[in-house]
């Protein structure tokens, strides 16, 4: 085993192999146009706010066993009866002050099409057409699977999947990730794969926040005595049991702090929309900025570095909710930055980790379709 003369019999044996006939399956991508695709995923967005949509969006998102860990036989009598009785009408009440009405659709669903477009772009600037961008929600339309699907019959070969999510957690990457292997368990002939890992810690991302930050407070007529970065929470005994996601939060929060180089106690960090009853990620966002004004922080800047596309939770929520309390409590200006969305420095540092993540994928795309169709030829 393990001599040349083993290998070169076995190199024999698999030439002999390949020079079967052998019929082209049904589901094989043309050959002509061997192609790398990528898969931009985030959470997922109601088709309108009426009731009846909210309440099948909801009911979607809440049946994910990655994001209610409680047992079906407890989880399913209350999701199916309270939360879905009153949840779609309070959620679509939300969902309604912040909808883009001209498009008919969730902000979510326009900035994450506009990200796509923007990664496309660099891409094909970099590429030509051997790359692919698409894009998806874990939850409703457009979906992972038909997505995934697409790709495939474009000549796909290899997919990178890209859960939208700067800090790791099985709530939101994992089961982004699981709806993706979901539609590959019914291929016959799959694409191979790759993730994106979360990039929570990644100099670009850090950059890019930093800069915004600078950006939007250069344009105040006022200097914020705090900056807060709000992050969405989790159950806390979702980290009790192994989440790393309160941690990867705090560590960007650190990091951006550093960039930023004010003095301590500057920048802080806070999680928002708990849903629930049980204890959630600590310190609470409105609580926080309740004692903020309190203490006489009367001026605040609030970022919301988790989400990589403005939503429902910031839009809504911190611009409403958060910023009411705050106001209630004694604040007096109020300034929220936007995620980074669609903007340049945000496109151009998505597009690079996906470059980075594709090494040794990319660049051999064209070589591998005409290797691939020599083959055919012979075979
Ligand atoms: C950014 C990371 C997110 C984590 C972590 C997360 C966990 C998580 N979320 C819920 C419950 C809801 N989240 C809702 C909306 C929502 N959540 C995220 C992101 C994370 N969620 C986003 C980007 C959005 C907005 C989607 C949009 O279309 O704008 C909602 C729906 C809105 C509402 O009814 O409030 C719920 C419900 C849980 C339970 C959870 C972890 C266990
Ligand atoms: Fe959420
Ligand atoms: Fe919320």
């Amino acid at each position: 085993m393990g001599s040349a003369r083993y290998y070169a019999a076995r190199r024999d044996m698999e030439v002999t192999d390949i020079m079967q006939p052998i019929s082209k399956p049904a589901d094989h991508p043309p050959v002509s146009a061997r192609r790398v695709g990528v898969l931009l995923m985030n959470l997922g967005t109601p088709e309108a706010t009426d009731y009846w949509s909210m309440r099948r969006y909801l009911k979607e998102f809440l049946s994910d066993p990655r994001v209610i860990e409680v047992p079906k036989a407890v989880w399913w009598p209350v999701l199916n009866g309270i939360i879905l009785t009153v949840r779609p009408g309070k959620s679509g009440h939300a969902y309604k002050s912040i909808w883009n009405e001209e498009r008919n659709e969730s902000p979510l669903k326009t900035v994450t099409r506009a990200q796509a477009e923007g990664v496309a772009a660099a891409l094909a600037a970099r590429h030509g057409d051997s790359v692919v961008v698409d894009w998806a929600m874990r939850y409703g339309q457009p979906a992972v699977g038909p997505a995934i699907q697409r790709l495939k019959e474009q000549g796909c070969d290899r997919i990178l999947l890209f859960p939208l999510y700067p800090q790791y957690s099985a709530t939101t990457t994992a089961t982004a990730n699981d709806q993706a292997f979901r539609q590959l368990m019914t291929m016959r002939w799959q694409p191979a794969v790759r993730t994106v890992p979360a990039y929570h810690d990644e100099p670009g991302y850090i950059e890019a926040l930093a800069r915004s930050v600078v950006r939007h407070i250069a344009a105040l007529d006022h200097t914020p005595d705090v900056l807060l970065a709000s992050f969405h929470g989790l159950p806390k005994v979702y980290l009790d049991r192994g989440d790393p996601y309160h941690c990867f939060c705090v560590k960007t929060a650190r990091l951006l702090a550093e960039r930023l180089g004010w003095e301590p106690g500057r920048v802080q960090y806070s999680f928002q929309s708990r849903f629930g009853k049980a204890e959630w990620l600590k310190p609470y966002t409105d609580k926080t900025v309740e004692e903020l004004a309190r203490a006489g922080k009367t001026k605040i800047a609030v970022i919301a570095p988790g989400f990589s596309a403005d939503c429902v939770e910031t839009l809504e929520e911190i611009q409403f909710q958060v910023k009411d309390a705050f106001m209630a409590a004694g604040g007096e200006r109020f300034t929220y930055i936007p995620c980074l969305n669609d903007h340049p420095d945000h496109v151009i540092f998505l597009a690079d980790l996906v470059e980075r993540e594709l090494g040794g994928w990319v660049d051999g795309a064209g070589a591998r379709a005409a290797r691939d169709a020599e083959d055919h030829v012979t075979a």
